[in-house]
This record gives structure tokens, sequence and C-alpha cells, in this order.
């Protein structure tokens, strides 16, 4: 027999590659952190003793869910101001709160409010972008959690750093503070090209490009600001940063509600990726993106859901089920963003995105093991034709039950074991008085 310290007999199985597949009966069998089987479950049980075994025979296991794009503490801010479009939300009402409430406990606060919401909706990996960047890096680390952690960069001044001299040389020391961490990779930020100027943007491009560091940006995320960017430089944004050297395979363009046909070439041309965020697009009424067309000209598109403050929830699980609907209206084909492409979307898509497709995203063997169940025994899953129709059309993320990442058990029967629910939930309520006691 071999040992291995986990293994998991599974109703179903999708392991995202190969493509379009979805396994009966099989088990997966986890070691050292990595994935070191997947084998029809007569043959796990024949073949493998485990330190801990587990019957989810009428569980669905996936790779963990990729949020590829959010600002994690703006958990606090949830429901702080709703129904502006995003020039109202950001100038008005969001950066006038953050001047006056973002600071270090901020941000480790609010993270650990949305690290919980996240893995009890099945993320495993997620992406951020927000002050005070090793408050937001320390509290994913110890949650257990993958992250991608990018450290903003804007030409004006925050509770975090003067300006851009300040922002990228605490970004560059985070940055050796993780070089080593298996679970925590540190990124660049810069928050949009009409809040950071060339001379910054062309250094990030040249450092990233040293480093092989990922560079994520607000871009095109509405006409408006196209059209200004037109306006005041005679170029569209997507243009400047090309121009400026910062698209290539190592970019992550968030949003991109504007493509136009030369948009679609350079991003072509420079493999930069997309991450679509629809509910964040939708309830700003800031646009949309063409996900099927950038899917037929082969452009990766992930999956983010942006900050709580504007979508109003960080389920991946839901904001598939959105992408999956709001893809074939915007295309007016039924069947852009099938169920298996939506689920790629949110899984390796969103790895590919990040530069870690060689080690998350899909189960196969030799990965990490990055895994999550989700319970289709209710009512809800039957009849249980198609089990990638039933988890993308009909599943809800409260039915996801367990979640490992790198083989540690994050939530099992939906009890989180990194993170204290109680304790979150004080801490947020404690958020609530002092900003609703003062904001309005
Ligand atoms: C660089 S720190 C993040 C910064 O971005 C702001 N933000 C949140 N959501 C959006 C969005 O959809 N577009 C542009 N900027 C956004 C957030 O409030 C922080 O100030
Ligand atoms: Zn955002």
């Amino acid at each position: 027999m071999e040992t291995v310290d986990t293994l998991i007999h599974a109703g179903w199985i999708i392991p995202v590659i190969p493509e379009n597949q979805v396994l009966s009966e099989c088990s997966l069998a986890i070691n050292d952190g990595r994935i070191a089987a997947i084998v029809p479950t007569t043959e796990a049980k024949s073949r493998f003793s485990a330190t801990e075994e587990l019957d989810l025979t009428q569980h669905l296991i996936i790779p963990g869910l990729i949020n590829a794009h959010g600002h994690a503490a703006m958990s606090l801010l949830r429901g702080f101001a709703d129904d502006h479009p995003l020039q109202t939300w950001l100038e008005e009402h969001i950066w006038p709160a953050e001047g006056q409430w973002v600071d270090a406990e901020f941000v480790k606060d609010g993270t650990e409010l949305a690290l919980a919401e996240m893995i009890r909706s099945g993320t495993t990996c997620f992406s951020d972008m927000y002050f005070f960047p090793e408050a937001a890096a320390k509290a994913a680390f110890e949650s257990g959690i993958r992250a991608q952690i990018t450290f903003p960069v804007f030409d004006f001044p925050s509770a975090w750093g003067q300006g851009p001299d300040e922002y990228l040389s605490k970004g560059l020391a985070l940055n050796d503070d993780y070089r080593s961490n298996e679970l925590i990779t540190i990124g660049f930020g810069p928050h949009a090209p009409y809040t950071v100027s060339d001379e910054p943007l062309q250094r990030i491009a040249t450092i990233a490009e040293e480093m092989q560091a990922p560079i994520q940006i607000h871009l095109h995320e509405t006409a408006f600001e196209v059209d200004e960017a037109v306006k005041n430089t005679g170029k569209r944004p997507i243009q400047r940063l090309a121009d400026l050297g910062l698209l290539s395979p190592l970019t992550q363009c968030v949003h991109m509600t504007q493509i136009s046909d030369d948009d679609l070439e350079l991003l072509k041309s420079t493999g930069a990726h997309i991450v679509h965020c629809p509910e964040s697009n939708l309830k700003l009424a800031s646009g949309f993106c063409p996900v099927d067309k950038l899917q037929q000209t082969g452009i990766n598109v992930a999956l983010g859901t942006d900050g709580a403050a504007s979508n109003n929830d960080l389920d991946l699980l839901g904001e598939l089920r959105t992408a999956a609907l709001l893809a074939k209206g915007v295309s007016g084909n039924a069947s852009a963003l099938n169920a298996h492409q939506a689920i790629r979307m949110t899984t390796l898509n969103g790895a590919k995105a990040m530069g870690i497709d060689h080690v998350t995203g899909s189960l196969e063997t030799g990965k990490a093991a990055d895994v999550i169940a989700i319970a289709f025994d209710e009512l809800e899953s039957m009849p249980l034709y198609n089990p990638a129709s039933q988890l993308v059309y009909a599943q809800r993320s409260h039915r996801i039950t367990h979640s490992w990442v790198n083989g540690k058990c994050l939530m099992h029967d939906r009890q989180l074991q990194t993170l204290s629910e109680h304790e979150i939930i004080t801490k947020a309520q404690r958020w609530q008085k002092k900003i609703a006691g003062q904001s309005h």
C-alpha cells in the first residue's frame, strides 16, 4: 500500500485538464501538499492507505476557485455607497472614506473578513490590490490561502505612501520579504491609467520585466475613461500602456469593457490577460466585457469579483454564473461561455493570468492540492444529468463544504479551520459602528 496524507472518495471530479471531462466514482490522493493521483475509487481503496480518508460520494470535486481581482479590505465598506456610477462612487464616496479610515488595522481586519467569505465560497487563491499590502499579505499567509498581493502605485499620496517613489520602494521591500514564500506572490498594482503618469508606469514595466513579476491595472473600465484619455492624450489608454512597454504576458488588465479591433490586436500580440468583473461592472453601470469575442480570439480571460464595496459580495460561484449568463446576453449567442468554459475561466485561466498555472488551476498529478468539494445531495441539485451544468447554473456557494490549499484543509464541513468567524464578525461590527457613526 502507498501511504498518502489525504484520500478523498468523490462522487464526481471535474479536473479542468483534460478539458470537458467529468469523472465519476474516482478518488483524489493528496500527499505533501500535491495531488498524488486521481484514480477510480475501487483502485484507490486497494492502492492507498491515508492518514485522513473522506467519503464525499455525493460531492463534486473541482480545483479551488481563483478570484483574479479584488480589494479585500474594502469588505469593511460593503454597502457603504451603493447605486452610483464609478466616478461618483470613487471620487465622492470611496476615496474620502479611504482617506479617513484606511490604516494597517483596517486592512488587516477587512482582509480577514474577505478571506473568511472567500474561503466559505470556494476561493483558494485570490489577487489583491490595496493600501498596506503588507497587512493583507500577512493575513492571507496566516489563513493558508494562496494569493497574489499587488502593491498600489498612484501619483498622489495616501496613508500608505507619498507618491510613486515611496510606493515602489515599499512594494519592492515587501517583495523581498515574500521572495521564497510558496503561497504568496507580490506584484505591481498601478491603480489605473488615469491615476498613474508615464514615468512610474515605465519604471514599473522595466522592473517587472526584470523580476518577472505580475502587474495588475484597472483598464478601460468605462467609456468615459477611454473618451477622456483620447481627448487629453490622443491615445486610447491601452495604446498608451503598450507604448510605455507595460503590456506583456505579465500584465493583467482588469475590466476592459471597451475593446476596439485595435485594442483586441494589442491584447493578442502582447499576450496580456483580461480579468473580467461582471457584477462590479453591472452594479456601477460601467459596461460589458465582450468575453465571447475575447475567447474566440484566444485571449486569456480570468474572473474577479472586484471589492465588496462595488459587488457587493466575494462569491465567485455566483460571479461565475453571472459571467456565463451575461456572456450569452451580450453576444446574442446561447452557447457562449458554456459550463466547462466558465469553470475553466474561474480556475485555470486565473492561474494563467497570475503566471502560476504550472502550480494550480487544475487537478493534475504533481500540481498543488488546491481543491474544493461541493455537496450535490439536496433537492436543488436534482436530477443530476450534468454536474458541470449543475455547478454553474443551479448551485449556490453555501453548498461548498470543504476546501484545501496546498493540501492543507481550510474548511471542513463548512467550518473554517484557520480563521475565527466569531472574532471576524466582532471586528467588522466594531468598524461598522465607527464608520457609520462618523460618516452620515
Ligand atoms: C490601488 S488601491 C485600490 C484602489 O482602487 C479603488 N477601486 C476599487 N474598485 C475600483 C474600480 O472598480 N475601479 C477603480 N478603482 C477602484 C479602491 O477604492 C482603492 O482606492
Ligand atoms: Zn478593482
